[in-house]
């Protein structure tokens, strides 16, 4: 099958292979024609499997094909959840339109206004936006959407829940009655599509896989370890096994920042990317990430949805997400267009009904794997020690709105307003961490400079590291002391725990065989139980 033969006229099929397409993938191949129909769409296909030509290149067909009622006028509204996706999607819609004498623009906050009203006033057939922004030119009269012929919700899903649908339905209150309206996602929970039903007229129903489930090309992995333990799993893996490019989610923006600084200071060039950042320093975070200049990127949800960042070959969930689809979009930042990649969730027994409600959205067990041995070092600061959040059901915590025009929360449906009053309080307890000598700690005390302003990096962190440079082999200044041999809970291991550490060194060894020795999970050289026991005795005898 050729785009061609789905109707699409040689100007955009010449794009589309300049592009490198030559085949359609199945959610084109059903979408395409459907969308040139005319008719109101449900469309559901697995992250990375080309949704964004499968509404763009049908639209751009039928733009081309007709003419505006009115000259300028706004004929396709595309929204997306978040600044980085809209830009993402006009690229594409731009890039596909080249041959087209159609126009484009994205706008969104965070930036100046006065441009976008600019361009508005210029006209424009194809506008992308954020649904906070484009609110913000509706009350001051820079954007006119009575003219709107197609609406497309890419992520639609989120774009219906509880953090956008009021704005959406401000939007909707604004478009002629009689439009095409077109719903694309890699999910749909049971009640979000029933309200989607019902925004829809006799919409066709397109489900290329099963829905919610995962890509295949991901191979996931969970791993059962400590909260306070995590960022020094986290910072093993990434050294031992030479990972570079790593996406790392977290639950708040606080511990996006804290944990960005405590890669950084570790020698691994890290930046964080959430909605309290300046716009200016998201952008360069996701430029840098997505060029392989940065090694890795800490990120809230913000950066869970539709972000296309070319052969990313690992995400760490650091902490599950509370609602079951985010996870399913965050590790679908890997394993896209036919490319393979790895998803790494570190679970705290605290998460445990996260797990289990993710696994039952994505009907699967996922395999646990093994926690490496590895000297963890002595740290004073436990701010990290805290457990995340106890399960509260459906609803996002920690985020507050996902694109919002100011820092407040959106408002909530009723059923999740409580929960999202407890996500508040939980993140402003995050926001006061804990030292033992009851000062604040350094991550505490720069979280102002790093916040919109590149993550301090260690002395000799340097420029981001080409796979296998420098990891091992170079001693840094900025290394954690020699420490004693600490079990992953971080609790000494004791001279009668050697049997204990053997054993629990076994199954690692055994993982790393199973994953073709990749893994470097293993503990130091040497004699290991002379080692843990000098180690053990040296310890107790400072604890004397
Ligand atoms: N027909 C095609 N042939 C080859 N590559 C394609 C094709 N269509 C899209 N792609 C590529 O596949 C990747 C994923 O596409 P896209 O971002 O549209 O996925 P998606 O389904 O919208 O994912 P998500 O659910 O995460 O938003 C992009 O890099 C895109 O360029």
């Amino acid at each position: 099958m050729s785009f061609a033969s789905l109707g699409l006229s040689e100007p955009i099929v010449r794009a589309v292979s300049e592009r490198g397409y030559t085949i359609p993938t199945p959610i084109q191949a059903q979408a395409i024609p459907a969308v040139l129909s005319g008719g109101d769409l449900l469309a559901g296909a697995q992250t990375g499997t080309g949704k964004t030509a499968g509404f763009t290149l049908p639209i751009l067909q039928r733009l081309s094909t007709t003419s505006a009622s009115r000259p300028g006028a706004i004929r396709a509204l595309v929204l997306t959840p978040t600044r980085e996706l809209a830009a993402q999607v006009e690229e594409s819609v731009r890039e596909y339109g080249k041959y087209l004498d159609l126009k484009s623009i994205v706008i969104f906050g965070g930036v100046s206004i006065n441009p976008q009203i600019s361009a508005l006033r210029r006209g424009v057939d194809i506008l992308v936006a954020t649904p906070g922004r484009l609110l913000d030119h509706v009350q001051q009269k820079t954007v006119d959407l009575s003219q709107v012929e197609i609406l497309i919700l890419d992520e639609a899903d989120r774009m219906l829940d509880m953090g956008f649908i009021r704005d959406i339905k401000k939007v909707l209150a604004l478009l002629p009655k009689k439009r095409q309206n077109l719903l694309f996602s890699a999910t749909f929970s049971d009640e979000i599509k029933t309200l989607a039903d019902g925004l829809l007229n006799k919409p066709s129903m397109i489900e290329v896989a099963r829905r919610n489930t995962t890509t295949e090309l991901v191979e996931q992995k969970v791993m059962l370890v400590e909260q306070k333990a995590k960022r020094h799993v986290l910072a093993h893996l990434i050294k031992e096994q030479q990972w570079f490019q790593v996406l790392v989610f977290t639950r708040t923006k606080h511990g996006a920042n804290r944990l960005a600084e405590q890669l950084t200071k570790g020698g691994i060039p890290s930046l964080a990317i959430h909605g309290n950042k300046s716009q200016n320093a998201r952008t360069r975070a996701l430029a840098e990430f997505k060029s392989g200049d940065l090694q890795v990127l800490v990120a809230t949800d913000i950066a869970a949805r539709g972000l296309d960042i070319s052969e990313l070959p690992h995400v760490v969930n650091f902490e599950l997400p509370n609602v079951p689809e985010d996870y399913v979009h965050r590790i679908g930042r890997t394993g896209r267009a036919g490319s393979s990649g790895e998803a790494l969730s570190l679970v705290d027994r605290e998460e445990s009904k996260y797990l289990s409600d993710i696994e039952k959205l994505i009907k699967r067990q996922l395999p646990r794997i093994a926690v490496p041995v590895f000297d963890m070092p002595v740290v004073a600061d436990d701010s990290d020690a805290r457990p995340p959040r106890a399960p509260q059901g459906r609803g996002r915590q920690g985020q507050g709105r996902g694109e919002g025009r100011s820092a407040q929360p959106r408002s909530a449906p009723r059923a999740a307003e409580g929960q999202r009053g407890a996500s508040r309080s939980a993140e402003a307890r995050a926001a006061q961490p804990r030292r033992a000598d009851g000062n604040a700690p350094q991550a505490a005390r720069r979280e102002g400079a790093a916040d919109g302003n590149r993550a301090p990096r260690s002395a000799n962190a340097g420029a981001a590291r080409k796979p296998g440079e420098g990891q091992r082999s170079k001693p840094r200044s900025d290394a954690p002391a020699p420490a004693p041999r600490r079990n992953a809970d971080g609790t000494l291991v004791r001279q009668n725990d050697s049997r204990r550490t053997d054993r629990s060194a076994a199954p690692a060894a055994d993982a790393r065989k199973r994953e073709g020795d990749k893994g470097g999970l293993s503990g130091n050289g040497g004699n290991p139980l002379r080692e843990v026991f000098a180690r053990g005795l040296n310890a107790l005898r400072k604890l004397a």
